[in-house]
């Protein structure tokens, strides 16, 4: 699904991503590592957000910087959310819809999938929670062949992150998916691949149920007096 070949992104005299060669299949990979290590930077490039400074990249064998008809297939949510605050919910879903050639009836399709029920509330009244399912929702608009999710779980209660997990569960039956999150317990069932970066580098990639005491081990934390 996604391929890169020697991939460098440089912002001035930061390395983002140095030399990444990976290939990621169907299904659902879930990105660990490091803070500044690189993951946001390399879903921003498969996103054609970011146009690599060297290297190659293909999304379902094409090239996303500057596609739009491969942006269209692809729905993406990144962390923090940048939602308007003026607007309703409403408002900003359909305003994406518009934009990505959809029409409005995206708009309850992905309200419902996420049992958005405040749409036609102003979103600057939203909690932080509120305005992450919204904007979660919204990567959903026009059933995209690939979401990519920027940290899904961040600023979520217990309740939110049960409900979310359960609905992108649902979901990957009819998607694929890749995600970057910290909060890595909740979503590691959903995995069916694991990549790690770290000094914009691919530090371990490998099947998620392979992997499993590894990552334990990257994340666990001893104090020095341990
Ligand atoms: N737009 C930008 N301009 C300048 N430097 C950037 C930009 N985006 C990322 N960087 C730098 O690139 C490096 C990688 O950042 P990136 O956000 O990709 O890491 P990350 O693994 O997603 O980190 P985190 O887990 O903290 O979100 C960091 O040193 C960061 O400061």
């Amino acid at each position: 699904m996604i391929r890169t070949e020697g991939l460098v992104k440089r912002f001035g005299s930061i390395v983002a991503l140095d030399g990444i060669n990976v290939e990621i299949d169907e299904g659902v990979t879930l990105i660990l590592g490091p803070n500044g290590g690189g993951k946001s930077t390399f879903l921003k490039i498969v996103a054609g957000v970011y146009k690599p400074t060297s290297g190659t990249v293909r999304v379902f064998g094409r090239d996303p910087w500057s596609n739009e008809e491969l942006k269209r297939e692809i729905g993406v949510s990144f962390d923090p959310p940048s939602v308007p605050s003026l607007i309703t919910g409403r408002e900003w879903l359909e305003f994406v819809a518009r934009a990505k050639g959809y029409k409005k009836d995206e708009v309850e399709h992905v309200a419902n999938l996420f049992e958005i029920d405040y749409l036609d509330e102003t979103i600057r009244n939203y909690s932080s929670g509120m305005r992450k399912r919204l904007a979660i929702a919204q990567a959903f608009i026009g059933k995209p062949k690939l979401v990519i999710l920027d940290e899904p779980l961040a600023n979520l209660d217990f309740d939110q992150i049960r409900k979310v997990v359960k609905i992108l569960k649902e979901l990957r039956e009819r998607t694929n998916f890749v995600i970057v999150s910290h909060i890595w317990e909740p979503v590691y069932g959903l995995a069916d691949e694991v990549l790690v970066i770290g000094g914009g580098k691919v530090v371990m990639k490998g099947k998620a149920e392979e992997l499993r005491e590894d990552v334990k081990k990257l994340f666990s934390f001893r104090s020095e007096n341990d």
